[in-house]
């Protein structure tokens, strides 16, 4: 546990995690603290969207410890708090739902069983249809839209129950211009409302100007923790060696960046 788990948003001491034996996360320390927004980079398979569900409990660590709002995981209980959009989730199912439903599904953590929706309700869902301005479109099936919108409505999913935690993996991805920059929107709300944002992308994009801090991972560590990077710098092969002039930045949360060991680096071999 670090000095500050306790009144972070989000942290994560010590965390591994294996599936199939293999490791897939290996020594993860991150605090996420109340009101950062911040992007989770990194390759293809870098182990950012495990990373996600460990923090969620929806993978268990095979070591380590999460705790949210200074909670130990097993014993948090206020998920009506958390808001999740995965990885490449479409609004769509089977059965026809308008987009009013579907928005409306995501008010449920916070409703007493079996009452109807109430004033305070409606507003929400209706608030968070503008934010992701898809208000004129409530009635529509879900199924009518594209996949950016459909994005944008599972996003409206999540606002609407008023998460203070919210965590989004690559919404992004797949999206056509006009669609991210709704999206960005979206999430300029949310920062505005000083909910914690952690979300998974490649590239930050028009999401540039949101994020105050970057953390990208490498074969299951974390290789940098501090100021956003541009697109390009993150994905160079070079990204997390060493001697680097990254590594001397610091965030305006006073974060200590990390590099990589020389355990990371495929030959093994010092610079
Ligand atoms: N359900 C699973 N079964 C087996 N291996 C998995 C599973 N989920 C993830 N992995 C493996 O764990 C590693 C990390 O995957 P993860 O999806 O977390 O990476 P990522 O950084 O989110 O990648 P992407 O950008 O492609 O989503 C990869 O090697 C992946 O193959």
């Amino acid at each position: 546990m670090t000095p500050d788990s306790r009144t972070a948003a989000v942290s994560i001491a010590d965390g591994a995690v294996e599936i199939g034996g293999r490791p897939v996360l290996r020594g993860i320390d991150l605090t996420v603290e109340v009101g950062d927004f911040l992007a989770l980079m990194g390759a293809n398979g870098s182990g950012k969207s495990t990373l996600v569900r460990a923090l969620l409990g929806l993978w268990p660590l095979s070591s380590g410890e999460v705790r949210i709002y200074g909670t130990p995981l097993s014993a948090f209980g206020s998920w009506q708090r958390i808001g999740f959009v995965p990885q490449r989730a479409t609004a769509a199912s089977g059965v026809p739902a308008s987009v009013w439903e579907v928005v409306a599904a995501g008010r449920l953590t916070r409703r007493k069983l079996l009452r109807p929706l109430s004033r305070a309700d409606r507003a929400a869902i209706e608030e968070a249809l503008e934010i992701v301005g898809l208000a004129h479109r409530g009635r529509d099936a879900v199924s009518h839209l594209s996949g950016g919108q459909q994005q944008r409505v599972l996003i409206a999913r999540a606002l609407a129950g008023e998460p203070d935690l919210f965590f989004l993996d690559e919404p992004t991805a797949g999206v056509d211009r006009p669609n991210q920059q709704a999206l960005a929107g979206a999430l300029a709300a949310l920062k505005a409302r000083q909910a914690t944002v952690v979300l998974v992308t490649h590239e930050l994009g028009p999401l540039a100007s949101l994020v105050d801090r970057a953390v990208v991972m490498r074969d299951g560590r974390v290789i940098y923790d501090g100021e956003p990077l541009g697109d390009h710098e993150a994905h160079e092969p070079w990204f997390g060696e060493p001697h680097t002039h990254h590594h001397a930045a610091t965030t305006p949360h006073d974060h200590t960046p990390q590099v990589a060991s020389p355990l990371d680096r495929p030959n093994g071999s010092s610079t």
